[in-house]
């Protein structure tokens, strides 16, 4: 973390000013270069695989293609990208149509084989000589132990962006009329269709079918409809754009753990309100961001282009180190989200929610977005003991208490015995999973990585809180009510000594702490501090290596957790 990010933060709404006169750039132009004629050399490991030709394979060899497809869909978690008529070393040599027919009738039999479906993302045609075709293919399949490929996206920006409205076009595949018709569907609670602000997380999630078209609200009737014809799922979290919802916001950021955001920027306004800090908390919790510039109905060419000029000074700034990459394209959309999470590109999208500008571009881009975390990272995380971390509560009549939340660690099953806490005392209580339900759909079992919902036997909702986790019998136990970490101030007016309270937030745990300790007198704006926290009010479940937020007025700070002081009820009465 450097001295820049903390502008992200701070008051000081020159910034972009400031910024733009540092640096030199070229004006509007994309930083990355065309797609090259050539690939990269094949990697060995990952989901990409070339192929410079598929015609007629033996029965021996099409028995290894299979094998090896289904390592390559494994590696990307149920999406694999086959570059045909490609040699290992990258070098597009083409094939004739002849070829590149049969090419494509082998891929899709070995498809075929493993339940997969193919789906052609763009072709090359190379004009030097004899015409000869390359191509990039898509080939998904979701895993055997998942409904579908599903991927969690935070939406984030300034207040009357048209966030709400975006997500609306998307799940309802109707455009807007300008004056809110998409997003009223989105709204959760009376005052919010009244003012027209979101105050709470919203949910809503986006289809796609096995060749990549959409699937939501405007062909299906339910949910269960939607789960049941997509192949991938997005789950889309709506998050508040007014300040006065900033917590909320954080809370939906840290306890949510998407694994990309979508900042939204009106291209009339520019950068303006929350929208730098919104961006400033995604890149300190390390999500992957894109940019969405919406309303581009509503401004002149010039407008835009100004917009679009202040986000990537913003975008390249020393702090945040990204390449910003403007979508103009199909072509463009392919290489970005191959290079979003390898080489730093920040994708800028210009969409209107009214016109419907653009908007297929983004449904491509979210259609092919890559998984974030490896599957051997998955793998490991499957088989570790259970941990729920708990962020909604409700009460369902003949049901019961029920809790949504994600699931980090290990899986959960109908019947399992587990243990809720920690409760104000800091101790843990045996309780048995009745059901368990994905996008309100009852599954056999959830995996590390998902969120779901469990309903909980014999449990009442006031023995719950949000930030309570549901763990493994056999789990260490992590639970405590002081703890050190690694901080790093973002924004304070002066200066942070001990004593200093503030609201913490861990994932889905959101308190008041105190620092009680700090290995140094006081730290300023840009410094970095070992400290020891001590939650105001109840002990909760964190684990050394968590990344934390703080933030108290206008004081911003992040750090990570380094050492758990565990709770011992007595110390503490
Ligand atoms: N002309 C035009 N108007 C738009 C567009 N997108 C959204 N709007 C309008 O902008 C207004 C604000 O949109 P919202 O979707 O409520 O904005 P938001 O970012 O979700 O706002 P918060 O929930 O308060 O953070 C609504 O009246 C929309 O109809 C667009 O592309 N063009």
């Amino acid at each position: 973390m450097n001295e820049y990010l903390t502008d992200m933060f701070g008051s000081d709404d020159s910034f972009c000013e400031k910024e733009i006169s540092r640096i030199s750039y070229q004006n509007g132009q994309n930083v990355m270069e065309e797609l090259p004629a050539n690939l990269p050399p094949e990697e060995e490991e990952g989901n990409v695989e070339y192929k410079l030709k598929l015609v007629k394979p033996s029965d021996f060899r099409m028995e290894h293609l299979v094998t090896q497809m289904k390592w390559r869909l494994e590696e990307g978690q149920g999406e694999a990208i086959y570059e045909i008529g490609v040699e290992d070393n990258g070098f597009l040599t083409g094939l004739s149509d002849t070829e590149m027919d049969a090419s494509l009738s082998t891929l899709k039999k070995m498809a075929d084989r493993l339940g997969a479906s193919i789906e052609v993302l763009r072709e090359k045609v190379t004009e030097v000589g004899e015409r000869k075709r390359a191509m990039e293919v898509l080939v998904r399949k979701v895993p055997d132990d998942q409904q579908f490929i599903d991927l969690k996206l935070a939406v984030l920006g300034n207040v009357d962006v048209g966030k709400s409205t975006i997500l609306g076009v998307l799940t309802q595949g109707e455009l807007d009329n300008g004056r809110g018709r998409a997003r009223l569907n989105l709204f959760r609670h009376l005052h919010e269709i009244q003012t027209g602000r979101t105050s709470s997380i919203s949910y809503e999630i986006l289809g796609f079918d096995g060749n990549g078209q959409v699937v939501n609200y405007s062909a299906c009737r339910s949910i269960e409809e939607i789960c049941e014809r997509s192949s991938k799922l997005i789950t889309l979290i709506d998050l508040a754009g007014h300040h006065k919802y900033l917590k909320t916001t954080i809370f939906g950021l840290t306890g949510n753990c998407p694994d990309f955001a979508m900042l939204v920027v009106s291209a009339n306004t520019g950068i303006a309100g929350t929208t730098k800090e919104h961006l400033g908390y995604a890149l300190a919790l390390k999500v992957p961001v894109f940019v969405v510039v919406n309303k581009i109905d509503m401004c002149r060419r010039a407008v835009l282009d100004r917009t679009l000029n202040q986000l990537e000074q913003i975008l390249k700034s020393p702090g945040v180190k990204k390449v910003p990459f403007r979508i103009e394209n199909s072509d463009d959309v392919l290489t970005a989200a191959g290079n979003l999470l390898a080489n730093n590109i920040t994708p800028i999208f210009t969409v209107s929610s009214v016109t419907g500008d653009n908007l297929d571009l983004l449904k491509q881009f979210l259609n092919i977005l890559p998984p974030v975390t490896p599957s051997c990272e998955r793998e490991k995380r499957v088989q570790d003991m259970t941990e729920f971390q708990i962020d909604e509560l409700f009460s369902v009549p003949d049901v019961g208490t029920i809790v949504g939340g994600i699931i980090h660690r290990g899986s959960i099953r109908e019947g399992d015995q587990l243990m809720l806490g920690p409760n104000d005392t800091g101790s843990y209580r045996e309780v048995k999973v009745k059901t368990v339900h994905r996008n309100r759909l009852p599954c056999r079992l959830i995996q590390a990585g998902q969120a779901a919902c469990v309903a909980l036997m014999d449990v009442e909702r006031k023995d719950i809180r949000k930030g309570m986790v549901l763990v493994s019998p056999q789990s260490p136990i992590v639970c405590c009510k002081e703890f050190e970490a690694d901080i790093y101030v973002l924004f304070h007016s002066k200066s942070i000594t001990k004593n200093f309270q503030t609201t913490i937030h861990i994932g889905t745990v959101r308190q008041t702490g105190t620092i009680i300790q700090i290995d140094r007198d006081h730290i300023k704006t840009n410094e970095k501090a070992r400290v020891t926290f001590m939650f105001k009010y109840k002990p909760e479940h964190i684990r050394v290596g968590a990344r934390l937020l703080f933030r108290e007025g206008r004081s911003k700070g992040m750090g990570e957790v380094t050492r758990i002081i565990p709770f011992d009820e007595d110390i503490h009465r």
